[in-house]
């Protein structure tokens, strides 16, 4: 009956014969794939890191322990990606690496943890491509950087808060290390293995003391963006000249891990909340530059940022 039908068919319609055959033959394979929808009612986070950024850190020359255009560039790629997707919550970003946590009942692409996982990942790996030269003005992109990332599932608010909290915890330990081991060799004319040997078997007290004895800086005194990593919420703000609202993404660089950040920002973890909830906190210096009321001459404006 098919070898009939077949030999009816024009030229023209062939092609289409053949791919119904195709069809029917070959669509087994699909079953190959597997279902991956996460589990219901728990936070669900999206881990990035930056694929040998110790190399891409190298060959771009970062300034040593931190550089500023670096951070600002991963927070930008990570405001890009929270506006995007309406349920992520909050996002934390430290060194070279983002976490984006999203609501516990959202409905994204249906739970499926591929689809999440990849569509952030790549909207962020392209938005760091895109923004670069924003930040790295004078500074060739020299090869395409690329990033892994992971999908992690907490039931519990506790759990949450604990994952923030532990990658905060990580931000200020790695950065004590690097500062306190920069600052041998930058300024205490160490090679690289004699700073690893002074620091070796030392506590967060004995950096401290080395960075404040020997060479005279109060850590507690570091910019809080490397002490504290980059918290990132949706809030709606009254601008400070129009009084008109408008939806910000917040850059925060603050302690998350005592509960004052908790109360004082329930929604996060409150599902029934808005998207964009209230803010009547100082506006840090990005966001009065985006309302274009940043005066660099301004200092009451800088004590604010
Ligand atoms: N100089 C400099 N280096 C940075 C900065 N931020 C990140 N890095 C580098 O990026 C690395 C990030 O650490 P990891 O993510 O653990 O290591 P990695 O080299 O990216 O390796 P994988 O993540 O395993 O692929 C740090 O060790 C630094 O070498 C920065 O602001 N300045
Ligand atoms: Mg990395
Ligand atoms: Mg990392």
């Amino acid at each position: 009956m098919l070898k009939v039908f077949s030999t009816l068919l024009t030229h023209i319609e062939r092609p289409l014969y053949t791919s119904i055959m195709a069809k029917s033959k070959f669509e087994y394979v699909k079953s190959f794939e597997i279902e991956d929808k996460v589990l219901p009612n728990c936070w669900i986070v999206v881990r990035i890191d930056g694929q040998h950024f110790h190399k891409f850190s190298d060959k771009h020359k970062f300034e040593k322990p931190n550089d500023i255009r670096a951070l600002k560039l991963m927070n930008k790629a990570a405001i890009r990606v929270m506006s995007e997707f309406k349920d992520i919550s909050i996002s934390y970003g430290q060194s070279d690496e983002y976490s984006f946590v999203l609501r516990k009942d959202t409905q994204l692409y249906n739970r499926r943890g591929s689809k999440i996982m990849t569509y952030i990942n790549s909207l962020f790996t392209s938005s760091y491509v895109y923004y670069w030269k924003e930040y790295f003005e004078d500074k060739k992109l020299l090869y395409p950087p690329s990033f892994d990332s992971r999908i992690v599932l907490y039931p519990t608010d506790e759990n949450i808060r604990d994952y923030l909290s532990w990658r905060q915890a990580d931000c200020h330990i790695n950065n004590l290390y690097n500062t306190t081991f920069w600052t041998l060799i930058q300024k205490g004319g160490l090679t690289n293995v004699e700073a690893e040997q002074r620091l070796c078997g030392t506590f967060s007290s004995d950096k401290n003391e080395i960075l404040f004895t020997d060479f005279g800086i109060n850590y507690n005194n570091e910019d809080e963006i490397y002490k504290k990593g980059t918290i990132l919420l949706k809030k709606r703000i009254t601008h400070p000249r129009s009084g008109k609202k408008r939806q910000v993404i917040l850059p925060l660089h603050e302690d998350l891990i005592g509960n004052k950040f908790w109360a004082l920002n329930s929604e996060i973890l409150d599902i029934k909340s808005p998207e964009f909830y209230e803010w009547n906190g100082d506006l840090p210096k990005e966001i009065l530059i985006q309302l274009h009321i940043y005066d660099e001459n301004d200092e009451k404006m800088e004590s604010n940022g």
